[in-house]
Parts: structure tokens; sequence; C-alpha cells
């Protein structure tokens, strides 16, 4: 995964503007497809129009094509998430995990069924409307940090949440002493650790304040011990910023820790073993 799945470094993917509206303590900006309405909770399970679950996935199909290949992917996934809720997505290499979360996050299409984000039809959005939600709703965490090189940790860390209009000094230090990255504010990522990088990632994620994290095997690049205090982190965070996660990973260990688990095999969510 490349920092493209900011939808701010990419080329193809220009975050365009927009009036903001209020949804529960959050801003959300409505898009002129399918707009995001005002009121609703992010507790409780509404969604930004007060109805429904944060992320409502329904008869997911996609296949991807390399070549003169044509691989099904998903075959039809169906999953709920409630806001503040975590869910963690299991399944064996190569059945779409990644697939999934990038279609979630409106970084690819579906070829049929929809994914409803924050009272919004990802599917239905254009480019720019799915860089839109992404920039509001959406926090994203992968495997490979995905840091901003050229920037320092305090760079990286009020990097998502500037460009959400949401950069808050004050919450971005306070994020940082919780990550144990204060003494490390002015370094850069190539003078960090493994266990540091992620840790400046899931601060970045954070501090835009988004309704939805997305962690594609968030410590699947750092040792056992590493990974789970960064896990345990993470886990705390979102638990006390009231935000959902929806999170992939190969260790059943690893998913045990959140409230939910489903697991992909042969394109369908099925439960998790
Ligand atoms: N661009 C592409 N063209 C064709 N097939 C692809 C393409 N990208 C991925 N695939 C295939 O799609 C399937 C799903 O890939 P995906 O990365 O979503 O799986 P995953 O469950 O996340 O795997 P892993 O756990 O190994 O990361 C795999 O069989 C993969 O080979």
């Amino acid at each position: 995964m490349s920092p493209s799945a900011f939808g701010v470094i990419h080329p193809r993917r220009t975050p365009a503007g927009g009036d903001r509206i209020r949804t529960g303590t959050r801003t959300v900006q409505p898009s002129s497809s399918d707009g995001a309405k005002s009121g609703g909770a992010s507790s409780g399970g509404a969604n930004s129009d007060g109805k429904g679950p944060l992320l409502a996935v329904r008869g997911l199909e996609k296949t991807l094509t390399g070549g003169d290949e044509r691989v099904p992917v998903l075959r039809g996934v169906d999953l709920t998430l409630e806001a503040g809720h975590s869910l963690a997505l299991t399944g064996e290499s190569g059945s779409g995990k990644s697939t999934l979360l990038h279609l979630v996050a409106g970084l690819d299409v579906a070829d049929a069924g929809q994914v409803r984000l924050a009272g919004q039809d990802v599917g239905a959005l254009s480019d720019a409307g799915r860089a839109r939600l992404r920039r509001e709703a959406v926090g994203l965490v992968f495997q490979q940090f995905n840091l901003i090189p050229s920037l320092t940790v305090a760079g990286n860390l009020g990097f998502q949440a500037r460009l959400a209009g949401r950069f808050d000094a004050d919450a971005v230090a306070a994020l940082a002493a919780r990550l144990g990255l204060e003494g490390l504010m002015n370094r850069y990522p190539e003078q960090l650790s493994g266990g540091q990088q992620q840790r400046v990632a899931i601060g970045r994620a954070l501090a835009a304040r988004p309704a939805l994290v997305l962690a594609d095997e968030p410590t699947g690049n750092l040792d056992e011990a590493t990974g789970d205090a960064v896990l345990d982190l993470m886990l705390e965070l979102v638990r006390d910023a009231g935000v959902a996660l929806l999170m992939v990973t190969h260790s059943p260990r690893l998913a045990a820790r959140c409230d939910a688990r489903l697991h992909l095999r042969a394109g369908r969510t099925t439960e998790a073993p």
C-alpha cells in the first residue's frame, strides 16, 4: 500500500473542497451526489444521518484483472460496523481482505453491491467525493507505516488533521504523549524504529478525529512484543475516542482483541473459525 491511500499524494486522487456540516461530534462534508445529512450521533451505532450503522457493506462483489486474468475476489460480502465498535477481519492470504478495505475506503469501486459509510453510498460518489469522505471520516493505518519521509514526527502527526481541517496543536501534543512520542517530535521517520513509526501512523490517523479507522495488518511488520504493545495502544486510543475500527489481521489471537470477528472465505464473509 502506498501513501496514495491517503488520497493526497497520489496524482489521480486530488481531494476536493466543500462545505462542512456537523454530524454529532464530528464534521463530515456533504457530497454533491450523495450528501451526508446533519444530526445523528457518534455513539449507539448511528451513522451520520442518525439511521443505521456507521458502516454497512451489502452484497459487495469485485473482480480484479491482471493481464488476461480475471480474479473474482469478492463474491457477495456483507458486514456491519456500528460507531465506536471494533471488528477484526481474518482470512487466508489472497482471500481479499485488502481488496475489501480498499472498497470501504473508496480507493476502488465495487462491481456490485454497496458500501454505505457515514450515511453516504461510497460507490455512488465521484472520485473527488470519495477522496473527501476518506479525508473527513476515515483514518488509514497500514502494515508499511507509510509515513511521509520529508516530514518530522510532528509534521506527520498533524498531516491528516490539517487536511481534514481539524488540526489542534494541543490535541496532537496529547496524542503524542499517549503514544510515547513526546521526545521524538523533531525526528524524521527514517530515524525511528518500526514500532515508533507505527505509533506515529496511528497518531496521524486519530489526530484527524475520523469516525472509522481502517487498519490493514497494523502490526504485521513488528515483532510480537512490539506489535502487541502497539495494538494495545491503538485499541485503547480508538475506544477512548469512540472511533470505529475495522482491522485486517492474519492472527486469531489479535482478532480476539476486537469486539467482533468475521472471516473471508471464497469471497464471502463467514463467522470467524
Ligand atoms: N491488480 C490485481 N490484478 C489481479 N489480481 C489481483 C490484483 N491485486 C490482487 N489480486 C488478487 O486478488 C486476490 C485478493 O488480494 P488481496 O490483496 O485483497 O488479499 P489479502 O487477503 O489481503 O491477502 P494478504 O493477506 O496476502 O495480504 C489475490 O488472489 C490477489 O492475487
